[in-house]
């Protein structure tokens, strides 16, 4: 993993229906990541935040270039493209990129970027599996598409922007799911990405979880780019999240699973998402993320 580590804001809300999840970078710098990035023996470089269009000037209807409902999927594309060459560049750079959110939609971007030339897995720790795509959302928010997107289903097929060829689904892990859409859930099970419930994680414990997670996205050769939805915790843990589902993991829990994957060595890129400063109290739900970004990059107490 590169010592070096930079940090790209990437604040979209287009992807959600809730509007705040764009101010999750800022939220997340102001509870203190640089100083746990250094306590997480990192140099670290911001690189700021990309730009992005303001909302209110904005068509959600405007047309898209695919079947189905995908709102302001233009201003996703846009965004996901210079995102996913600021990863590049980054990993070019012999850097290790850390990607703030905005919604999951961002994804879509990092992904590609980290994949580029590169045989990468993916382990996806959240609440859903944002596996829907345009033709079977039902609510045509792109952050519940974004795995669906880098792997080419529905419409996505075949979408230069949005693909991510450098990913095999035999390495694609989703960690912790408890909120799927009908057709989502079809489409997982004929994928041959591999996925773990809540239940999974209540019957075989967090840490049997994430080491077998990693034996499956670590057999790509280039490393791991790890997801965290803090939705994938529960709401009483990260209440600033725009789809909190019951029933999450723990604060512990997720400290463990992010410390484990540290410990492999083998984490190529990280984004962490779906802060949302608006309906968090006390900014704790940004903390959180400070906190697991660094337990990820490799701190510890002792
Ligand atoms: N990244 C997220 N928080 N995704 C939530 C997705 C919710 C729902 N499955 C949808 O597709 O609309
Ligand atoms: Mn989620
Ligand atoms: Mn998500």
């Amino acid at each position: 993993m590169n010592e070096r580590v930079r940090v790209i804001g990437a604040p979209l809300d287009y992807g959600a229906d809730r509007r705040g999840v764009d101010m999750g970078p800022s939220a997340i710098r102001y509870a203190g990541l640089a100083g746990e990035l250094a306590a997480s023996g990192r140099t670290a470089v911001d690189r700021g935040d990309l730009s992005v269009p303001r909302a209110e000037e904005r068509d959600p209807d405007a047309e898209t270039p695919v079947r189905g409902s995908a709102k302001f999927l233009r201003e996703v594309r846009d965004v996901c493209e210079r995102l996913s060459e600021a990863v590049e560049d980054t990993l070019a750079a012999g850097e290790f990129p850390l990607v703030l959110g905005g919604d999951h939609s961002i994804a879509i971007g990092s992904i590609q970027g980290s994949s580029r030339n590169a045989d990468v897995g993916v382990i996806w720790f959240d609440a859903h599996g944002d596996f829907n795509t345009p033709e079977t959302s039902p609510s045509g928010n792109v952050h519940g598409m974004p795995m669906a997107a880098a792997l080419g289903h529905g419409s996505f097929a075949g979408t230069d922007w949005a693909n991510a060829p450098g990913v095999d689904p035999e390495n694609v892990v989703l960690v912790g799911l408890r909120s799927l859409d009908e057709k989502e859930r079809l489409a997982i099970r004929e994928s041959p990405v591999t996925a773990y419930t809540m239940s999974d994680i209540d019957e075989r414990g967090i840490t049997a979880v994430t080491e077998e997670a990693l034996e499956v996205a670590g057999s790509a050769a280039d490393g791991i780019h790890v997801s965290l939805d803090m939705d994938w915790l529960d709401p009483k843990e990260a209440p600033g999240v725009g789809t909190p589902v019951r029933g999450g993991v723990t604060y512990r829990e997720a400290h463990a699973a992010l410390e484990i994957v540290a410990n492999r060595k083998v984490l190529r890129s990280l984004e962490v998402v779906e802060v949302n400063p608006i309906l968090d109290s006390g900014n704790e739900t940004a903390s959180l993320a400070v906190e697991l970004a660094a337990s990820a990059l490799g701190k510890r107490i002792l």
